[in-house]
């Protein structure tokens, strides 16, 4: 049976229609002990749903929902490491890669943990040896400089955390730096041949399946600009590249050295791997202890979603909210909204963690389903998004929830003039942050704001009308650390696990993007064939002998 045709789902659509369609959330809001109600913690990190347009009874009536949807069941699963990725027949034990040592996990009659923490001394020993000099490239000098090749979940993780945690970076002797390229076109890659140099840099080659186009097409400029410097490959491969993948026999072939390589698993999806050798940058760039702290933050969280009860469970509430909103509120779309910087990739991030693993349209089982799933996720630092796409949450007419993301503590209280001036920005960023969902919630026009009078116009500019109503979360860390990034990270990887849960849907396979991957190639070979193509349909089959025809090569718009 259909979610939709429980008894629950039918609950939630009377309860809507009931009590809910026609209340402002701001309304909601009015309730002396809303807070309370609706916000919850765990450590220090705290999830205020205040602004959310649920009720003491929604929320009884979602907690219903998930025991319709068996959620402790699929919980216990995950944890079990059943194989609960029923597409691909595998378990999803990204959960494992951040196990204490001495915890036992016990799959199939193997503790896969043992494999875990061979890996992790593993990449402890890489670390070491590039973080004392030890590594030398081909002409004999210390490594400088790491570049992760790889993309989606082979890039973006890696580079979320490397970039939010700059100021916990190593202060290495040899000064060692992290770069990223994911892009196939080659420009990210072009501007690593420009500005580093080949005698001191290593790249890493991240792909769980070795067979990614566009990672292999930038190792293979990566090998040929070394080897335009160094012509002994056996010397390049083994001094300059580093492998991660599932594939030895594949990283083999590409001529990664046996020593170099570092194991991936099956059971651990490419979204959700930065905790396994793909963090290797992390380990490098932050050191071996806080990569420990980024795994025990998430390992936290895991605890929690496996032992907490649902009422309690801070990424059951969020998913169960993420369904209620998009299922019955029809919320089309959910914006990020880091308040801070430093999380500038966490929109990234989050975009591939839940329209990956959630953007599906059949049931586990391969039937259709007749509701909608994952919404559209975007997002922008969020000081920076108010001068930008704002504008279109207030006024707009399209609904959007949002998480409103931030540290409560940022700069260290410093004597100095410009520590005091720091202090004041993070107050005036979290002002701007509490003040942007409560905008949004109350709405309101700025004739009334500007006259500061509470007697409400009759009839109020509309272009300087705000009608509100647009619901948030907040979530505050107490400040942003490998720990606490590890925490926030995972509390989305377990809430996007809820959303499909409740869906019936398979978060761990990504069928979606093979079609277009396929496409991609027949299309090479006939943008490489000299003759004009009638393969495809009409517009693509133009467009590509445009390109051979050299259209447009002499005009005002081309250099070349
Ligand atoms: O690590 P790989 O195998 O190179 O894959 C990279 C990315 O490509 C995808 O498979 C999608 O094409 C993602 O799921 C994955 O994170």
């Amino acid at each position: 049976m259909k979610i939709s045709e429980s008894k629950e789902w039918k609950q939630l659509t009377s309860h809507l229609l009931e009590d809910i369609q026609g209340i402002k959330v701001g309304e909601l809001n009015d309730l002396k002990s809303r807070f309370e109600d609706f916000s919850y913690e765990f450590d220090d990190l705290l999830i205020d749903f205040s602004k959310q347009k649920v009720t003491s009874k929604t929320r009884e009536l979602l907690l219903s929902l998930a025991e319709a949807a068996n959620l402790k069941s699929s919980i216990a699963a995950l944890s079990e490491g059943k194989p609960i990725n029923t597409t691909e027949n595998r378990p999803a034990l990204h959960t494992a890669c951040r196990l204490p040592a001495s915890v036992e996990l016990v799959v199939d009659q193997i503790d896969i943990n043992l494999a875990v923490q061979e890996e992790i001394s593993k990449i402890d020993k890489m670390v070491e040896k590039l973080s004392n000099g030890h590594w030398r490239g081909y002409s004999g000098k210390p490594i400088r400089d790491i570049v992760n090749l790889g993309v989606g979940g082979s890039d973006l993780g890696p580079l979320l955390v490397c970039e939010a945690l700059d100021e916990f970076k190593v202060d290495y002797p040899n000064n060692i730096r992290v770069h990223f390229a994911s892009t196939m076109d080659g420009s990210q890659i072009s501007d690593i041949f420009n500005t580093l140099n080949p005698e001191t840099t290593v790249f890493v080659l991240v792909s769980k399946s070795f067979s990614t186009i566009d990672t292999l097409s930038n190792a293979a400029s990566a090998k040929a600009w070394l080897m335009s410097n160094c012509p002994n490959e056996a010397l390049v491969d083994k001094q300059h590249f580093i492998g991660v993948s599932v594939s030895a026999e594949k990283m083999g072939e590409w001529g990664i050295h046996p020593d170099n390589q570092l194991r991936l698993w099956d059971w651990v999806g490419g979204r959700y791997s930065l905790w396994s050798s793909v963090g290797l940058t992390i380990a490098i760039k932050l050191g071996m202890e806080n990569f420990k702290l980024l795994l025990s933050g998430a390992h936290s969280i895991d605890k929690h979603f496996f032992e907490t009860e649902l009422s309690q469970n801070l990424p059951v509430l969020m998913g169960l909210i993420g369904v209620w909103n998009s299922n019955f509120l029809g919320v089309p779309a959910q914006a990020i909204l880091p308040y801070d910087a430093r999380l500038k990739y966490l929109p990234n991030y989050l975009m591939q963690l839940e329209m990956e693993s959630n953007g599906k349209s059949v049931t586990q089982g391969g039937e259709s389903i007749d509701y909608d799933s994952c919404p559209v996720l975007w997002g922008e630092v969020g000081p920076n998004a108010q001068h930008a796409f704002y504008q279109m949450m207030h006024q707009g007419t399209r609904k959007v929830t949002s998480d409103f993301i931030a540290p409560i503590r940022r700069f260290s209280k410093e004597d100095s003039e410009h520590g005091k001036s720091l202090q004041e920005q993070h107050l005036l960023t979290l002002a701007n942050c509490f003040a942007q969902s409560r905008a949004l919630m109350t709405g309101g026009s700025l004739d009334e704001l500007a006259s500061n009078s509470s007697e409400k116009k009759q009839f109020p500019n509309p272009h300087k009308f705000y009608p509100g109503d647009q619901t948030s979360t907040t979530i505050l860390i107490p400040e942003l650390n490998p720990y606490t990034l590890g925490q926030l990270i995972a509390l989305y990887e377990h809430k996007v696990f809820v959303m499909a849960t409740i869906w019936g849907i398979n978060p761990f396979d990504q069928w979606g993007v093979e079609l277009g991957k396929i496409m991609a190639n027949e299309t090479l070979s006939e943008l490489k064939n000299a003759a004009s193509t009638e393969k495809f349909d009409n517009g693509t089959n133009t467009l590509i002998n445009l390109v051979k025809e050299g259209i447009g090569k002499n005009g005002k718009g081309s250099n070349s």
